[in-house]
């Protein structure tokens, strides 16, 4: 049995039912041990993988809390000294998502966004002041328009990274809590499209969302994001106007979904979030306006089987790359031992020293490729 290490908050493990899984991740051969990571992980080892969400411990760790700091340089320590040991995800990578403005800043590195993507984000700016001249001339810069989303600029962990706001004009902006990130508000006729990715693997969820909002003056509206993109989310906010309900629904497209999956996992390397998709009624284009790091996947049918099918992808591919390097860490063994062969010079001009080999999945053939001596593993892993 393989063993998976699991640090999952209360709220989670509740949502996902994750501690009456045990059985099926037996059946698929992997030992689900809960980690207590107010402790060493020594002790409570081995593992071949770690699953967490842990990111209010890292907003607090941040914040310079010291039991947080604790808890997340217990799993850090883990996995430094034990490289054969895959962590998902990457605190470097979940780092990448918890401040918004980082958040939006990444999307524009996806190749896939560029100016004539139909995939775009809207767009931004961070606002770290009440000041109103300040926030107008920064909003005109970034060419943020009214009305406008006012998101904290933490985007995970406390119930605080939820509370938002639509701005209509500036007389609003006597409302803006900063540190934040405004965004243009894009009318997308109150629905919602959660990207879940697992993997390789995506899953597109329906959701309700905000109605659309034509250009008026009218006074700051606040809201919980828990209260309208939830299943089944019904409120004032969610509720479309007598003359948006003509309006044809518009059915995604997966494939476009599906390669905007592939550009946030490659520039994010991680394997479990979801992508926030909203598609503007007027132009049809596709804003991503959030990614979620380990999110509830709801909506997912069988998302435990597939979450233990991705589990068991990643630990195999980790024993091939574990497998072939002791096979050639023998081959130099052997070598020294007969003595003093001449070694071959590699092309990028090495004395002979083998390459530790690793496998790369070729994005388009997605087949097991031997790489060049320099790529080395991650955790066993590359990077994408
Ligand atoms: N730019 C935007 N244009 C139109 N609607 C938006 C925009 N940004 C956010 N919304 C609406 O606000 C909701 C919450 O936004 P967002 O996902 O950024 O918040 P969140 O706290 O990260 O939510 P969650 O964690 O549940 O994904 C969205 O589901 C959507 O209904
Ligand atoms: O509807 P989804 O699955 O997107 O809801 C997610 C939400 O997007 C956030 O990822 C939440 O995490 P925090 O931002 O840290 O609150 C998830 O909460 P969690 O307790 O399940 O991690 C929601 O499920
Ligand atoms: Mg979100």
């Amino acid at each position: 049995m393989r063993r998976v290490g699991y640090w999952l908050s209360e709220k989670k493990k509740k949502r996902l039912n994750f501690e009456d899984q045990i059985p099926t991740f037996r059946d698929a051969g992997i030992e689900l041990v809960k980690l207590n990571i107010d402790k060493s992980l020594e002790l409570q080892g081995p593992f071949d993988l770690i699953l967490h969400k842990c990111t209010l411990f890292m907003v607090d760790a941040e914040d310079g809390d010291e039991q947080s700091l604790d808890a997340i340089n217990n799993i850090k320590e883990y996995i430094s000294s034990h490289p054969d040991c895959i962590l998902v995800d990457s605190f470097e990578s979940i780092e990448k998502l918890i401040d918004r403005h980082e958040q939006y800043k990444l999307l524009l590195q996806c190749n896939l966004l560029k100016s004539e993507s139909v995939v775009y984000t809207p767009t931004f700016v961070e606002l770290s002041t009440k000041d109103r001249e300040t926030n107008k001339q920064r909003l005109h810069e970034a060419e943020v328009k009214y009305p406008f989303v006012c998101k904290p600029i933490v985007a995970h962990g406390s119930s605080a990274s939820h509370k938002m706001a639509i701005i209509f004009n500036e007389q609003g902006l006597e409302d803006i809590q900063p540190p934040c990130v405004a965004q243009t508000f894009h009318n997308h006729n109150a629905v919602l499209y959660k990207v879940f990715v697992i993997g390789e693997k995506h899953h597109i969820v329906e959701r309700p969302s905000i109605k659309n909002f034509a250009a008026m003056d009218r006074s700051t509206i606040y809201f919980d994001s828990n209260d309208v993109s939830k299943p089944n989310c019904a409120n004032f906010l969610t509720e479309l106007d007598k003359e948006d309900l003509l309006r044809t629904p518009i059915t995604p497209d997966d494939e476009i979904l599906g390669d905007l999956a592939n550009a946030v996992r490659r520039e994010l390397k991680m394997e479990l979030f979801g992508i926030d998709v909203i598609i503007d009624c007027d132009t049809k284009k596709y804003a991503v306006i959030d990614i979620n790091a380990f999110p509830g996947y709801e909506g997912v049918e069988n998302f435990m089987e597939i979450l233990c099918d991705l589990l068991n992808s990643l630990m195999d591919k980790n024993d091939k790359v574990k497998t072939e390097n002791e096979r050639l860490s023998r081959k130099r063994s052997e070598s020294s031992e007969a003595g003093d062969i001449k070694k071959p010079k590699l092309s990028n001009g090495n004395s002979g020293l083998q390459p530790a080999v690793c496998f790369e999945r070729n994005p388009d053939t997605h087949e097991g490729d031997m790489l060049l001596p320099w790529k080395q593993p991650i955790n066993g892993l590359l990077e994408h």
